[in-house]
């Protein structure tokens, strides 16, 4: 007896799709069969599509606030005008801020998130009560001032401390340093050798748009990912954000040191940055997985439409109509994201993690020849039905179990006011 059995469904199982019935125990999927399993919870799932939940590689949670405040501006200048608005916000504003992202997060099929930003103990807690996956970090900007570089380094050190493992270890906590453009060459070196030591992750900002790699060649005479090399940072503990402007021999460095790649299309494209080689560093056998980025740039977090962006974006910029197949996007949008953090989730695979989308046919699904070309080119997000995060069931027929959808929009609704003025 499954404490959850999903039956009969249709699943993503080793890139395609077949029929089979899934048991879940404790946290992880513990059976996939062929014949209907027993569960003190059952799914009948004939009419439904199960795919593993979706992992939201970099994102800003809590930017929801910030929700169409600032539009149709280049990155340099957005970061301004955000940078301006985050220092009205207090710890409580990110705990609203996040618990929003999340439902929306919830409702597009996401299990996890990963989120660089400021008052992480909030998030950890929404994220915690929220009974979602996180991946969290203090996001840590020295500025080339070395008092600052300690206070950073303290508030970041201090999160993983008190984070690190929690909610049954659904929570991890790992270093955050912004960007090469906001912290010197020194500070990333420590961040570096304290992530070694302590065993843990780096996930950081790189070569998002033209501005940084100019920027970083005047100040150090190389360009990112070599100046980040360099330095001894680049390894498979770290995961990069963006890394949308790479040269070939870059692209040679991250693959070689193991670096992970979270592509953020819509965000990217949103600010104007440009569009990463995705189909390369696929071919070159690099993990890429997918982010939405922050609310502020995106301005959603709805990932059916954030890997339909991610495959017309490579049909145009390399002007071909395979460029990233759909299977391809798909994987990307689940277990590659799982892959990245070092998680084993995003699969449908007996001794994985019981993260697990129930969706059913929208009108957007008929006719339905493939449910692969019909989830990255056709469904809105609406189709989730049900999601299982490490074993638990968090939304039931569109309902979330674990939080006050509606307190949560009254609250957000009243912060506004502080933002306008
Ligand atoms: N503690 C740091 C800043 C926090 S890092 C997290 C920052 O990343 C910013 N951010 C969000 N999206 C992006 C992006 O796409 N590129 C670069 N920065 C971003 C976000 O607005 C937030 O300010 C300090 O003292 O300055
Ligand atoms: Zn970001």
């Amino acid at each position: 007896m499954y404490s959850i059995a999903i039956n009969n469904g249709l699943c993503f199982i080793n890139g395609e799709f077949t029929r089979a019935s899934i048991g879940i125990e404790e946290n992880k999927i513990a059976r996939i069969a062929k014949e209907v399993l027993k569960g003190e919870i059952e799914f009948d799932a004939r009419e439904n599509i199960i795919i593993p939940a979706f992992f939201n590689a970099h994102t800003h949670a809590a930017m929801t606030l910030l929700r169409g405040i600032a539009e149709d501006m280049e990155l340099n200048v957005w970061l301004k005008n955000v940078w301006r608005l985050e220092r009205l916000l207090t710890p409580e504003d990110i705990y609203w801020g996040t618990m929003l992202a999340i439902v929306e997060m919830i409702k597009s099929g996401i299990a996890g998130f990963s989120d660089l930003y400021i008052h992480m103990d909030e998030v950890a807690k929404a994220a915690g009560e929220a009974g979602v996956r996180a991946v969290l970090c203090y996001g840590m900007a020295d500025r080339g001032d070395e008092e600052k570089a300690k206070r950073e380094l303290d508030i970041g050190e201090r999160f993983i401390s008190d984070w690190d493992g929690a909610f049954d270890g659904r929570i991890k906590a790992i270093y955050g340093p912004h960007a090469p453009y906001t912290c010197t060459p020194e500070f990333l070196k420590t961040v570096k050798e304290r992530a070694d030591t302590l065993e843990t992750m780096i996930h950081i900002h790189v070569s998002e748009t033209q501005w940084e790699v100019e920027e970083i060649k005047k100040q150090y005479g190389t360009t990112p990912v070599r100046l980040l090399d360099e330095i001894g940072f680049l390894d498979s503990n770290v995961v990069i954000a963006h890394g949308v402007w790479l040269d070939d021999e870059e692209l040679e460095i991250l693959k070689n040191r193991g670096v992970s790649v979270v592509h953020s299309p819509v965000s990217n494209m949103k600010l104007s940055s440009g569009i990463a080689r995705v189909r390369d560093m696929l071919k070159m056998g690099i993990t890429v997985a997918l982010g939405t980025d922050g609310a502020a740039s995106n301005n959603s977090y709805n990932f059916f439409q954030e890997m339909k962006f991610a495959s017309l974006s490579q049909k145009i910029k390399y002007m071909r109509a395979d460029a990233v197949r759909a299977e391809d996007v798909l994987k990307m949008a689940t277990e590659n994201g799982y892959r990245a953090y070092g998680i084993l989730g995003g699969r449908l695979e007996e001794g994985y993690l019981a993260d697990i989308a129930i969706l059913s046919k929208s009108q957007h699904l008929y006719p339905l020849y493939s449910p692969t070309y019909g989830l990255v080119y056709s469904a809105s997000g609406e189709e989730v039905q049900h999601l299982i995060v490490d074993g638990e069931i968090v939304m039931e027929d569109r309902v979330i179990l674990t939080v006050d959808e509606e307190k949560i929009y009254d609250k957000v609704e009243k912060l506004k006011e502080k933002f306008i003025s």
